[in-house]
C-alpha cells in the first residue's frame, strides 16, 4: 500500500480571547481519507480549533497547512478554495426551500455559473448524504436527521478535501447516528478526510482512525480510539465521568 500523504499539519497553535487562552501549542496531522476526532470536556477548545483552521477565528501564534499552503490568516472563503469545508452545531439551511434549491443555491454560491450539469452534482450529492428521492422535499420539513445530513451535503458542495464538522450527532436518535458514521465511512472510501468535533463516544470509537484530546486548550492525548479509551489521563479528564453518566 502506498503511504497516505499529509493533508493538514497543525503546529504549536495558540489561539487567546483576550485574558482567556482558548488553545495552547495544539499540534494535530490528518492525512488524506483519514477520520480524526477532536474530543474533549466542554470548552476544551475544540470549536475554536476548527474555528481557526477554517479562518473564522484569528490565530495568535503556531502553523496550520493544508497540503503544504499556508492557512494562518486566511479568511474562511479562502480556506474553502484551499479545500476545506466546515459544518457548524447548529445547522444553517435554507429552511423554506426545497432539498434541491439547497444545494442549487450551495452549488452556485461555490461555483458561480462555472457550474455544468447542476442535477447531475445535486443527484451525486444527495446520494452521499443519503438523501436520495428527498429533493423536493422542504429542508425546514426534514426529520432533525435528514437536516443535518443536509448540512453535510452542502458541505460537500464545495469539493473540499477536508471537511470540519461540529457535533454533527448532536440531537440524532441512535438509528440517525448510525446512518450519520455509515455516511462518514463512505466519505472516507471515497478519499475524503474529516476532523470530527462530538460528544457521542460511540460515534467517535467507531468511525476515527486517531483521537486529539483537548483539555484546557491544551492536548491531552492522541491515539487509536483503543489507546485513547485506556489512557489514564483521559479516563480521569474526560472519559471516565462520562462512562459513569452512562452507566
Ligand atoms: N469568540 C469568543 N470570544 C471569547 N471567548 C471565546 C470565544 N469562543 C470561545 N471562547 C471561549 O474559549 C473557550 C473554548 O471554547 P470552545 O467553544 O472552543 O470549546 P469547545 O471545546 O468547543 O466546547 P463545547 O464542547 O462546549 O462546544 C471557552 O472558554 C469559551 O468560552
Amino acid at each position: 500500500m502506498t503511504p497516505k500523504s499529509e493533508l493538514l499539519m497543525v503546529d504549536k497553535l495558540s489561539v487567546s480571547f483576550g485574558g482567556l487562552q482558548a488553545l495552547k501549542d495544539v499540534h494535530l496531522n490528518i492525512q488524506e481519507g483519514q477520520i480524526v476526532g477532536l474530543i474533549g470536556p466542554n470548552g476544551a477548545g475544540k470549536s475554536t480549533c476548527l474555528n481557526t483552521i477554517s479562518g473564522f477565528v484569528k490565530a495568535t501564534s503556531g502553523k496550520a497547512d493544508l497540503l503544504g499552503q499556508n492557512l494562518i490568516g486566511l479568511k474562511p472563503f479562502q480556506t474553502a478554495r484551499l479545500g476545506i469545508s466546515r459544518t457548524f452545531q447548529h445547522t444553517s439551511l435554507f429552511a423554506d426551500v426545497s432539498v434541491r434549491e439547497n444545494f442549487r443555491r450551495s452549488l452556485y454560491s461555490q461555483h458561480g455559473q462555472r457550474i455544468r450539469d447542476v442535477d447531475g452534482h445535486i443527484k451525486e450529492l444527495c446520494e452521499k448524504v443519503h438523501m436520495t428521492g428527498m429533493q423536493d422535499m422542504i429542508a425546514g420539513n426534514l426529520p432533525y436527521g435528514a437536516q443535518r445530513r443536509l448540512a453535510i451535503g452542502l458541505a460537500l458542495a464545495c469539493n473540499p478535501k477536508l471537511i470540519l464538522l461540529d457535533e454533527p450527532a448532536a440531537g440524532m436518535n441512535p438509528s440517525e447516528s448510525k446512518e450519520l458514521v455509515r455516511i462518514m465511512m463512505n466519505l472516507r472510501e471515497e478519499g475524503f478526510a474529516i476532523l470530527l468535533v462530538e460528544h457521542d463516544m460511540k460515534v467517535i470509537m467507531n468511525v476515527c482512525d486517531k483521537i486529539t484530546v483537548l483539555h484546557h486548550g491544551e492536548v491531552l492525548a492522541q491515539g487509536t480510539p483503543t489507546e485513547i479509551q485506556e489512557n489514564p489521563a483521559v479516563l480521569e479528564a474526560y472519559l471516565g465521568t462520562r462512562r459513569e453518566t452512562h452507566a
